[in-house]
């Protein structure tokens, strides 16, 4: 008799599972009407027995990512299951029964689940007298609510009784007919929470609202990405101290109404913006101009172009991005927290943050999520920033290797912009990781013929390495159009490659899937 104690179940009373006391989630069925859900729970010991009990959904409200986790094995593992039916039931004869009840499905083999124990001696040690529950249902560990004691690795079934006591070998959970239950038992329960607890997440981020809209499936994106307002700085990245960050100085909130830093031609913020060419005055300061440029010298002075259209321009414009820089690819100096043009000044707007509502929806062909706006957009309007965490390059190419092995998403992001212009060695870039925390951009899909474009936005000059990666309308975008930006944003001079489709990609190409007449065919090429 092995030495097991099965710790009682407490009836239907709930109980919360907390998430860092939970391995995974193994299996699920239904009893009574109830989903349930079998949890792992995590040992400190190095053991192959782990604890296992049964809960229902109200009691893993508080580990829901497993949950996803599990469904979404599950729900993979149903696909396959029914390729290899549909393959198999071609040449099978019309009369053959059901492979699925024969043999284990290829969840079991690819969550390594099922103990290689010859099925003779896993099929021993269960007992089908603790099957009470109908035709479909296995027998299982049947402990509702309780954890099982896992010294023996064995575990007793709830209802049995006396020297022939029905127990399933733990290391052989799930067992076959568990899994074939599982498939066959619903999950609707689970996959509302799922859903709810995002939405009740969306809800917490600050600034306007984020819709989730689903009506392509019943999936809901990962529980276990965190939104964020702000970067996050990974190991080895350093974010210059706040003291290095110069203000303009000559500025003043007191300039007047409509005058404000783009007037003064002394605000320092504004000195590495782009001359404007027209406004210089004479053929005197075109000649200073062109001296400061061929010479490498200062362009304080000259009339800059200022990057957002000032109040006073037609409604659909103000605060839009000028057509200079939307044009361009030259980075956006805006005024920050040392400046003494004071709150209000015009050249202050990615700072602010998102202004408008944006909606994550479920994409019908096969890209995953995208975003959308609920309202419309004008040419130069502001969406969003691009947040996630700030890793070294050595992280980010162990991130790209892992994830394109596995030809998964990716969200990274390098911060290469003043690599040139600031000689940073490849190596000592950084890379925003937008896959497990971030803002809603993180799912913006890639379009070749797209309707958003990101630039950069910087707040402090001394910084090279850190600045914002801001998404902008490149025109006007109806209410509801999903939004996309061009993944491989080339400087201007290679622009002209941008159009041109390539025949011959690398083994790991991603087709693109945008649909736009002047596809390049594949992502990132
Ligand atoms: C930054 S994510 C965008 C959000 C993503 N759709 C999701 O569901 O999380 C980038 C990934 O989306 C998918 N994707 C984006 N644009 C695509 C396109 N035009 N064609 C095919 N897949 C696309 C690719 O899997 C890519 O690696």
């Amino acid at each position: 008799m092995p030495s097991v104690v099965v710790i009682p179940g407490t009836g239907h009373s709930s109980r919360r599972v907390l998430i860092e006391k939970v391995h995974s989630i193994l299996s699920n069925r239904v009893r009574d009407g109830e989903e349930q859900y079998l949890v792992r729970w995590k040992t400190n010991a190095k053991t192959s027995t782990p604890a296992l009990s049964w809960h229902v959904i109200d009691e893993l409200s508080r580990c829901l990512e497993h949950v996803q986790d599990y469904l979404d094995v599950r729900s993979k593992a149903i696909s396959v299951a029914a390729q290899l039916r549909a393959s198999s039931n071609k040449r099978k004869s019309p009369d053959t029964g059901s492979e699925e009840e024969r043999r284990p499905s290829p969840l079991d083999r690819q969550l390594g689940r099922i103990s290689h124990t010859p099925s003779s001696s896993r099929s021993s040690s269960v007992s089908s007298n603790v099957n009470t529950n109908g035709p479909s249902a296995s027998p299982s560990v049947d402990v509702y609510n309780g954890v099982l004691d896992h010294n023996g690795g064995f575990v007793f079934g709830r209802r049995a009784a006396g020297p022939d006591v029905p127990r399933i070998d733990i290391k052989c959970v799930p067992t076959p007919e568990m899994s074939v239950t599982a498939r066959r038992s619903s999950v609707k329960e689970a996959l509302t929470c799922i859903r709810a607890e995002y939405i009740r997440r969306l809800a917490r981020v600050p600034g306007q609202l984020i819709y989730l809209v689903n009506i392509a499936d019943s999936s809901t994106p990962s529980l276990r990405f965190h939104y964020i307002s702000d970067y996050i700085c990974g190991e080895g990245v350093t974010k210059m101290d706040i003291e290095t960050q110069v203000g303009c100085q000559k500025c003043s909130p007191h300039m007047g109404k409509h005058i404000g830093c783009e007037y003064t031609k002394r605000c320092d913020c504004l000195e590495y913006a782009k001359v404007d060419e027209a406004r210089l005055k004479d053929d005197q300061q075109r000649a200073e101009y062109e001296y400061a440029i061929a010479t490498g010298g200062s362009t304080m002075g000259f009339p800059k172009k200022f990057p957002y259209f000032a109040e006073g321009t037609r409604a659909d414009r103000e605060g839009c991005l000028v057509s200079f820089y939307l044009t361009s690819r030259n980075p956006i100096y805006e005024c920050n927290a040392k400046c003494r043009c004071g709150p209000y000044c015009r050249n202050k707007n990615v700072q602010f943050g998102r202004q408008v509502e944006l909606e994550i929806f479920k994409t019908a062909n096969s890209r995953g999520w995208g975003l959308r706006c609920r309202q419309k957009l004008f040419q130069g309007q502001f969406i969003d920033t691009y947040r996630g965490e700030i890793i070294t390059d050595a992280e980010a190419t162990r991130r790209e290797e892992a994830a394109h092995s596995k030809m998964k998403a990716s969200y990274l992001y390098s911060l290469d912009k003043f690599a040139e212009t600031e000689q940073i060695d490849v190596e000592d870039l950084y890379v925003v990781d937008g896959q497990f925390m971030g803002g809603p951009t993180v799912f913006m899909n890639h379009s070749c013929d797209p309707n958003c474009r990101q630039y950069t936005v910087s707040y402090n000059k001394n910084d090279p390495r850190i600045y914002d990666l801001a998404f902008f309308a490149c025109r006007d975008i109806e209410a509801g159009e999903e939004l996309t930006f061009d993944y491989l944003d080339k400087e201007e001079e290679d622009e002209e490659k941008n159009n041109e489709a390539t025949e011959d990609p690398s083994a790991d190409a991603v087709p693109c899937l945008c649909g736009s007449d002047n596809c390049r065919k594949w992502l990132w090429t």
